[in-house]
């Protein structure tokens, strides 16, 4: 049996009517790179059915997204005018997280999903990385096509000894980049993972926790069999839901 792995949705105007939805390369990140059965989540806020699907589950995954975290959540400056959020996978996700460490759940976190942790664990984020003194501008150009938007943009060295290092066997790798967000100040219990060239947290780990809990800032999901790091996290996440699924069947 594959594990069954959830994937909490966003929510999605098309036309006059909200949808929940989670992007087709995170649906096959799951099926492709973790082996697992996807399970997408709608984004209904929290309460004891939310209990009742981290019960079900051996594993979770939390994506990317264009939206952005609502300031208050890490008590920051309120976002400029225009900026895109989405309170209810807000209201789904940071309580999400919290259930998942309580209850040995494996969890990765892909860029809007990685700014939730450390935004759910206590951390603060930048709002606009590109304005930061010394920082690179780490969005894509939207109008770029895909291929070029997932391209390698950067560098990442990655921890000596870390979890990132222990798995790839690799001190660094190229990454692709499409966010304006970041960490600014990484909550406590999270161990740094990865940093870029100008000084941006890329990617961590819950210190000490009993399960595969580790997010990542790029996006491993994006063709994630043809790269041998995504190929190496997928590969943990997946092994750890296995584990996961025979725990909870014992
Ligand atoms: N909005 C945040 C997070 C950026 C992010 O997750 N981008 C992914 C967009 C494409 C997708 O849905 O996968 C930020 O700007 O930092």
């Amino acid at each position: 049996m594959r594990p069954l792995i959830a994937i909490p949705c966003d929510i999605r105007q098309i036309g006059a009517h909200p949808y929940h939805a989670v992007g087709d390369k995170y649906v096959r990140g799951v099926t492709d790179g973790a082996g697992g059965i996807p399970w997408l989540v709608p984004a209904l806020g929290d309460g004891a059915w939310l209990d009742e699907v981290v019960d079900r589950v051996d594993g979770v995954m939390l994506t990317g997204s264009p939206s952005n975290i609502e300031p208050f959540h890490y008590h920051g400056t309120p976002s400029r005018a225009g900026t895109l959020h989405d309170p209810a996978r807000d209201s789904t996700t940071l309580p999400l997280i919290r259930k998942l460490l309580q209850r040995g759940v494996p969890f990765l976190g892909i860029c809007r999903g990685f700014q939730e942790i450390n935004v759910a664990f206590g951390g603060t984020l930048y709002q606009h990385v590109q304005e930061e003194p010394g920082m690179r501008d780490h969005r894509e150009s939207p109008d770029d096509p895909l291929e070029q938007q997932y391209a390698p943009a950067h560098r990442v060295a990655f921890t000596a000894e870390g979890l990132l290092a222990r798995l790839t066997g690799l001190k660094e790798a190229q990454v692709n980049s499409l966010h304006q967000q970041g960490v600014r100040e990484l909550a406590p219990g999270l161990s740094e993972e990865a940093r870029a060239d100008d000084g941006l947290i890329e990617a961590f780990s819950v210190s000490g926790a009993k399960q595969f809990a580790f997010a990542v800032q790029w996006h491993p999901e994006w063709r994630c069999t043809g790269n041998p790091v995504s190929q190496a996290i997928f590969g943990a996440f997946g092994e750890a839901c296995r584990a996961h699924q025979s725990a909870r069947r014992a």
